[in-house]
């Protein structure tokens, strides 16, 4: 990474009238990073975008972009692209038409203006639909027009707001790769909102997750999905069995969870997938209350002494039915430590 403080958002505070949406926002990415936005609805994801972008004016603090200071610079000269939602393409142009739009407004025309859409319709995999209308493309290829029309303005930063979500499952796989491409041959910083910790994991160079207007936690998506700081990326993540430390004993919602091995220092508590749940063995019992296949696997819903716990187990191995009692352990060396709640 060329530069490390390509993109800095310094104390950055955000306000709708008397409703701050960001308290005091730090953060800095690298040219050529991807980087993922990710929290529940109403973390401040999509307002923090809108001011870097220029759309919203913050109420205190400072943006600085490739050495700038851009707080103050209006959104048509902030060299950032934009593929929101709510930026829809243009249904009666052409696809052509679409992506040479900004060309067009910079004063770009003839051979010069036709290579750069070509380049760009062909870095997304379109040149053939180049005389297509919007309303004769799929849900993805309009989105990569989208994209594509944003690329051709060469941006310093591209910002994507929830990219993947009106895809199906298959669609979004594609479009996933061709985020990814896109951003390995141009370098281009890119910042994507989602609300989807599948796709920020598989996305993203590194994951900023949001809560309430602030960042409680950066990291890598091995970071995030492996060691959550706090119970509520925890939660956000998928670790289903999360329990407190108290007075140096593990507690479930109805009481002390005997888990084995020592429990950390400093810690306010543990979290465990339902994979890292031993199931078949060990000192603790649970009664079969749910079972359900999920092809490599079978998710179970155990009733334990101390509250439900969810666990799962390789399908290949023996099925426990409705009703049945089970021996588990909750090894503490495979949980993870949570720092903050
Ligand atoms: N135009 C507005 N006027 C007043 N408050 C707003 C406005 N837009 C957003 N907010 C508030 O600011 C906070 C942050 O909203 P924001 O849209 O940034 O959340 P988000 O994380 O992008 O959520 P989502 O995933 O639902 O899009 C919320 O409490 C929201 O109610």
């Amino acid at each position: 990474m060329s530069d490390p403080a390509y993109l800095s958002l310094e104390k950055l505070r955000l306000s709708y009238g008397s409703t701050v949406a960001v308290e005091s926002l730090d953060l800095t990415i690298g040219k050529g990073e991807l980087v993922a936005l990710l929290g529940p609805s109403g973390c401040g994801k999509t307002t923090t975008m809108r001011a870097i972008a220029g759309l919203l004016a913050p109420a205190g603090g400072t943006i600085r972009l490739d050495g700038a200071d851009i707080t103050r610079v209006a959104a048509n000269r902030r060299q950032i692209g934009l593929v929101f939602q709510s930026y829809a393409l243009f249904p009666h142009l052409t696809v052509f038409d679409n992506v040479a739009f900004g060309l067009r407004l910079k004063g770009l025309k003839g051979d010069g203006l036709r290579a750069k859409v070509e380049a760009g319709l062909a870095s997304v995999g379109l040149s053939a639909y180049a005389a297509r209308k919007p309303p004769e493309l799929s849900g993805g290829q309009q989105q990569r027009v989208a994209l594509a029309r944003s690329m051709v303005m060469e941006p310093k930063v591209l910002l994507l707001d929830e990219p993947l979500s009106n895809l199906d499952a298959r669609l979004r796989l594609d479009m996933r790769t061709e985020l990814q491409r896109v951003q390995a041959e141009t370098g281009v910083t890119m910042i994507f909102v989602t609300h989807d910790q599948a796709e920020a994991l598989a996305l993203a160079d590194r994951i900023v997750v949001m809560r309430e207007g602030r960042i409680e936690q950066i990291g890598t998506p091995e970071e995030i999905y492996n060691s959550p700081a706090s119970r509520f990326v925890a939660d956000f993540v998928g670790f289903e069995n999360i329990y407190a430390i108290r007075d140096g004993a593990l507690h479930g919602p109805k009481g002390v969870v005997p888990a084995s091995g020592d429990l950390p220092p400093g810690a306010v508590g543990l979290a465990f997938r339902p994979r890292h749940v031993a199931l078949g063995s060990g000192p603790l019992a649970g009664i079969v209350r749910g079972v359900s296949f999920a092809g490599g696997t079978r998710e179970y819903v155990l009733e334990a002494p101390f509250g439900t716990v969810k666990a799962e187990a390789d399908a290949s191995l023996k099925a426990y039915g409705l009703g049945d009692t089970v021996a588990f352990d909750l090894p503490v060396a495979r949980a993870a430590r949570l720092e903050r709640d």
